[in-house]
């Protein structure tokens, strides 16, 4: 029951006291920034707690407005509440202090106790009498109301809340929210594993995946600061559009300092274009992505290494040093044994033979500083060049993909001919630098440059989507997370790459975590039950073993549309859908889009294609392969035959399309409907 009587009146009062001390930090951040510039040592640290004390008094002038908590926690007195016996805590998005020795205001919905918030219910209360969740509305945001559960002696079990149904039917407007007021307990316990563990979510669309990633990444920012201050934290998504989705939640969580990109772009070979240009037909990248290119590129790196023929000769001074073809050997053979990254098994060969002539000149009496180390250096460095040089990642790409026998030297044994004709380049380029990389010979390349010298690793790596990773793809995140820890996100029904996995285990593997044990999600907070049931229909057609899903929501519209004129039809229902709030989505295979996106511009209706600026456009355009992770309230999808034909996983890519919405679905069709989407049982 939502109250909004007098206990309301002392609540705002209990907020205005709250604003009142947010204001008062937002006061003192701002002087500490003025006496901040003043008193750090050096320009550098200077910098760093200037950038630091602005941008909390930034958050903080942000703030005061806002709703400042979401719940409140009654602890009773029995022993089951331990420390907690007798207070009451208000949660919310931010810590508000309550001045010098007092308890805080408002506690950070990530400190331990907040936990209890999550997690207590009548058949476990933690020691909790009474949990309040608190409803607001409006921006400004109104304090409207609150609900009380009792989960001490007495409670009654399955309480729905209605702040709990409303936050998750509300419609959808702008960018993906937070959900740190209604996060679930199973989801609070992903957020909340350790810094130390590997976790991997499967779930069905709209379990919240995305949400647990995000939060998890706002959790261990807060928890465990120190450590991930210097080595960070990385969260790769599909594409672009996704990332403009989410990329406001965790900013809204006062977290500024994640890195939130794909894969393309963090492996572009040339960062500043952007992701990489060039395109292979799928049998090149079938190929490129398999496990066995990186044999193949390993081979291709130390196939520059050469057996050392013939003895060295040093001159130094009046004497020659010479150096027998079998010490040589034995040098280079001893690192090669060792396997150090290419580019220090290099210098390692350097130093050994500076060692070796060193030992012989003391041996003769003479002193070795540091001017006859550079000497002996330079004098070596024509040996070394020929024996291990220098490798560029994109020399040796490019000379795999152009020279035939460069690659069967590489590639013989491990890939058939007709493998390696598919991805030799039909027209090479005339050097390695004006190549057109593709988005595979992107992980190519960093393969290679992962053998060269290891790459900066993350503290936390959040790979969302994680089913349609290529094994090599998994290496490249593989090689950024190898000493930190991972949140493998991902749906193995929504798999639409050739190479998408079918199994998790194997996947993990592939990322280099084998030990994390997938949980899975199965309630569903995005599809409304009636659309939940259509896409469960159409998981038994594909080759998948992933449990159903059921909706947390029983509202909902599912309608479909038989027709001889789709871009008519299409363009109407869409016109229609305008009737209610919300964002609307018209989706169809991508050949087919800009033709139905002109038929809704005939109808007097604005349609902004996707990821373009659209403010106050409230339908989008979105190519099918695009649809991934996003979320709208109104989806029209056209021609769902047209969608399962355009790609080998055709069906797979329908079900994520079917998927996105929030509200309402209408199919619309001339030709027959797909097998397992039905519409009638
Ligand atoms: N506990 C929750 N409270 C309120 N809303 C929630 C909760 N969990 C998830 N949601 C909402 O449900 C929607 C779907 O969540 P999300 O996008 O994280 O799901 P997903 O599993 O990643 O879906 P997909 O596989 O389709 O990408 C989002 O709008 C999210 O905010």
């Amino acid at each position: 029951m939502l109250v909004t009587g007098t206990g309301l009146d002392e609540e705002r009062s209990y907020l205005e006291e709250c604003r009142a001390a947010l204001r008062g930090m937002r006061d003192g951040a701002r002087f500490n920034v003025v006496v901040g510039e003043h008193v750090a040592g050096d320009r550098y640290s200077a910098e760093r707690l200037g950038r630091h004390l602005k941008s909390l008094a930034k958050e903080l002038a942000e703030e005061p407005e806002g709703p400042v908590f979401f719940g409140r926690l009654d602890f009773g007195a029995g022993a089951d509440a331990g420390d907690h016996r007798g207070r009451r805590y208000y949660i919310g998005r931010r810590h508000i202090s309550g001045g010098t020795g007092r308890q805080p205001l408002v506690l950070d919905w990530r400190a331990p106790v907040s936990t209890v918030f999550y997690q207590a219910d009548v058949r476990d209360s933690r020691g909790v009498t009474t949990r309040r969740r608190f409803g607001w509305s409006g921006w400004p945001p109104v304090l409207t109301g609150f609900e009380d559960e009792r989960l001490g002696e007495g409670g009654a079990p399955g309480t729905a809340s209605r702040i709990l149904a409303e936050e998750i039917e509300r419609p959808r407007v702008g960018p993906m929210r937070d959900i740190v007021a209604t996060i679930q307990p199973e989801q609070d316990e992903l957020v909340r594993t350790g810094l130390e563990t590997s976790i991997c979510v499967q779930g069905a669309p709209g379990t919240g995946k995305t949400a647990v990633g995000l939060h998890r990444a706002a959790y261990l920012l807060y928890t465990y600061r120190r450590r991930l201050a210097g080595s960070g934290v990385l969260i790769l998504g599909p594409n672009q559009a996704f990332l403009g989705y989410i990329s406001a939640v965790l900013p809204a969580l006062g977290e500024m300092d994640v890195e939130q990109t794909t894969l393309g772009r963090l492996l572009a070979p040339e960062p500043s274009k952007g992701p990489p240009k060039g395109s292979d037909d799928e049998a090149a990248a079938v190929v490129k992505h398999d496990a066995r290119m990186a044999e193949v590129l390993r081979r291709a790196l130390y196939g520059r290494v050469r057996r050392p023929d013939g003895p060295l000769t040093v001159p130094d001074g009046a004497y020659r040093w010479r150096v027998s073809e079998e010490e040589l050997r034995r040098v280079v053979d001893d690192v090669l044994r060792e396997a150090p990254p290419y580019g220090v098994g290099r210098e390692r060969v350097l130093s050994r033979l500076v060692s070796l002539l060193r030992a012989r000149a003391e041996a003769r009496g003479q002193t070795t500083g540091t001017a006859w180390t550079r000497r002996t250096g330079r004098a070596v460095r024509e040996f070394l060049d020929t024996v291990w040089p220098v490798a560029r990642p994109r020399e040796v790409v490019a000379e795999l993909l152009t020279d035939p026998n460069v690659l069967a030297g590489a590639a013989g044994g491990i890939l058939t001919p007709a493998e390696q004709s598919a991805i030799l380049w039909s027209r090479p380029p005339r050097s390695f630098k004006s190549a057109r990389w593709s988005e595979a010979d992107a992980v190519l390349l960093d393969e290679v440059a992962g053998l060269i010298e290891r790459p900066r690793g993350y503290g936390h790596v959040i790979v969302d989507e994680a089913q349609d990773l290529s094994p090599m793809q998994c290496r490249a995140v593989a090689r950024r997370s190898e000493h930190g820890s991972i949140t493998v996100l991902g749906d193995l029904a929504q798999g639409t790459t050739p190479w998408a996995a079918r199994s998790w285990p194997e996947q993990l593997a592939a990322l280099g975590k084998p030990g994390a044990a997938p949980v899975t999600l199965t309630t569903g907070f995005r599809v409304p039950g009636a659309v939940v049931r259509l896409a469960n229909r159409l998981l038994d057609e594909l080759a998948v073993d992933v449990p159903r899903t059921r909706s947390f929501r029983g509202d909902g519209l599912l309608r479909f549309h038989r027709t001889s004129d789709l871009p008519g039809t299409a363009a109407r229902v869409v016109r229609e859908a305008l009737g209610h709030e919300g964002s609307i989505a018209l989706v169809a295979a991508d050949d087919a889009l800009d033709g139905l996106a002109e038929a809704v511009r005939a109808e007097g209706v604005e349609i902004a294609a996707l990821g373009e600026g659209s403010d106050g456009v409230r339908v989008t355009a979105v190519p099918a392969t695009l649809a991934k992770g996003l979320e709208y309230d109104h989806v029209v999808v056209a021609e769902p035959a047209a969608v399962v034909e355009a790609e080998p996983r055709g069906a797979n890519r329908l079900y994520v399309v079917l998927t996105r919405a929030v509200s309402r679905l209408e199919v619309v069709h001339t030709r027959p409907l797909p097998a397992g989407i039905t519409p009638a049982i």
